[in-house]
């Protein structure tokens, strides 16, 4: 599929060029790439929020082409969740649990069953029982952006397309928000759909990576593929993870590792039989 904004106009802007690709139902997808290469573009097909100007695309079952109506698209937009970047702007109601029944409330759940829901989703993105029915404007940013997660929760969705949803929160924060996604999809079998620009997330958390750069896909891997290729990234302006790039300098030192590792504790498991054995025999 391919998507240009514009068309016809002297504005016309070709954001997404031919991409083709398949995410497996319950992965955990990363999309990256620069600024401008087109990943808010790819992401907001996958709910129909913009179409493709030409190809299609096949979400669930439900296919998408330049078309399709957009009240032929009611059941997908229930099936994927679409957290926006910095969600919490989207917050509106007196209070956290009103805000989180909203949606089922308009989708035809009665007033109770709806709160019921959104008690249930709080409980999910691990909000306090305390601030429940607090004014959503009360609380800290991060909080704010659980109770708008819990909101998008609350319909139900299969997958749940996140686009740079720890933006702007501090280190505690974004490991938390992390960790919530990593359960949800552990746990409750969501299709996780993550734009980000931190290759630590992707290396901890995404096994299938979408690449973008000038609008095209230049990869199609896992995040550990992609990872074993530091020139590859370098030729493509991408950065390593922490880890991966603290591996791969000891390995121009002359430590040598059969593939490099992603996370801390790849790196902790292989270093620690080897400085023990320098131990044993320095000492
Ligand atoms: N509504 C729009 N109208 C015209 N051009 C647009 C529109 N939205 C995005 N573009 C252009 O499409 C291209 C891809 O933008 P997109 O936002 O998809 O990139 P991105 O990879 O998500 O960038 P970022 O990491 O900054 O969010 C850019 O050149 C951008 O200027």
């Amino acid at each position: 599929m391919s998507h240009t904004y514009q068309v016809g106009t002297p504005l016309e802007e070709v954001a997404v060029k031919e991409v083709s690709f398949e995410i497996k139902n319950q992965s955990f997808t990363a999309i990256v790439g620069h600024t401008g290469s087109g990943k808010s573009t790819l992401l907001q097909h996958l709910n129909g929020l913009l179409k493709p100007t030409s190809g299609y695309l096949t979400i669930n079952g439900h296919k998408i082409t330049p078309e399709t109506k957009n009240k032929e698209l009611g059941d997908l937009r229930q099936e994927v969740g679409f957290v926006f970047q910095f969600p919490e702007a989207q917050l509106f109601e007196e209070t956290v649990l009103k805000d989180i029944a909203f949606a089922p409330k308009n989708f035809g759940k009665s007033e109770a069953e709806a709160l019921e829901i959104a008690r249930e989703k709080a409980k999910l993105v691990k909000l306090p029982e305390a601030v429940l029915e607090r004014s959503p404007f009360e609380l800290s940013g991060g909080q704010m952006r659980r109770v708008a997660i819990a909101g998008i929760l609350a319909m139900s969705p299969k997958i749940l397309v996140l686009d740079e949803p720890t933006a702007g929160l501090d280190p505690v924060g974004r490991f938390e928000m992390m960790e919530l996604f990593k359960q949800l999809h552990q746990k409750e079998g969501l299709t996780i759909i993550l734009v980000t620009h931190q290759m630590n997330d992707v290396a901890n958390y995404a096994d299938h990576v979408l690449v973008m750069e000038e609008g095209q896909l230049i990869a199609d891997t896992t995040s550990k593929e992609l990872f074993s290729d530091p020139s590859w990234l370098k030729a493509h302006h991408l950065s390593l993870p922490q880890t991966t790039d603290f591996a791969y300098q000891l390995q121009q030192r002359g430590i040598s590792f059969e593939t490099l590792p992603l996370t801390e504790h790849e790196l902790a498991r292989f270093l620690a039989p080897k400085l023990n054995q320098r131990g044993k025999i320095d000492g």
